[in-house]
């Protein structure tokens, strides 16, 4: 997973225009939260949700998910299905990588429908959620700023930010919104 990590910051940094090391360098790539979720098979699954509406909150997060299905992702204000693809991954963009990108990238806001299939299993490697590289601040990069692209956030520490993420709850406003210093 680190290996996988190493290749997606070194194309996210080109994407970026910067050098291919500039985000390892950074530390995104240098640990992962492994998660597993476990989703029941659900009898009534129009009356709830598996995972409410939510983006993550790290650098990115590489994702797995099995042939049950039911991961959508909002687009231009549409749930498109993420169809199960064996072998596949999906990557997010996750908060704070919006924030560094000064929105060049944008994070994904995603959900999980349950169905009456099931149990359905995902697991999912988060960058830069929970280890250590807690006290380092981090803000948008300083080389995408200029007199037209000002900074569009405050800076942070990933402790803040995952803090402060955690007790906004899964909706409600975002923390990366509190950190927003233009309005759109
Ligand atoms: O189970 C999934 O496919 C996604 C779950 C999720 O979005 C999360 O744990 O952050
Ligand atoms: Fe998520």
């Amino acid at each position: 997973m680190l290996k996988i990590g190493d290749s997606l910051f070194e194309l996210l940094s080109e994407a970026l225009g910067l050098k291919s090391n500039y985000l390892k360098e950074m530390g995104c790539a240098e640990g992962v939260n492994v998660v597993y979720n476990y989703y029941p098979a659900c009898p009534q699954p129009e009356l709830t949700l598996g995972t409410t509406q939510h983006a993550d909150i790290g650098f990115i997060s590489v994702l797995v998910q099995d042939d049950v299905g039911g991961l959508q992702v909002l687009h231009k204000d549409h749930w498109v299905d993420v169809p199960p693809m064996a072998d596949g991954l999906v990557i997010n963009i996750a908060n704070l990588l919006q924030v560094m990108s000064n929105d060049n990238f944008t994070s994904v806001k995603h959900r999980v429908l349950v169905k009456n299939a099931g149990p359905r299993v995902s697991i999912i490697a988060f960058f830069g959620v929970g280890f250590t590289l807690g006290s380092r601040i981090y803000g948008p990069i300083e080389e995408l700023l200029s007199e037209e692209n000002p900074p569009r956030y405050k800076k942070t520490t990933i402790q803040d930010f995952v803090a402060q993420s955690y007790r906004q709850g899964l909706n409600g406003i975002s923390f990366l919104d509190m950190l927003k210093l233009t309005k759109d």
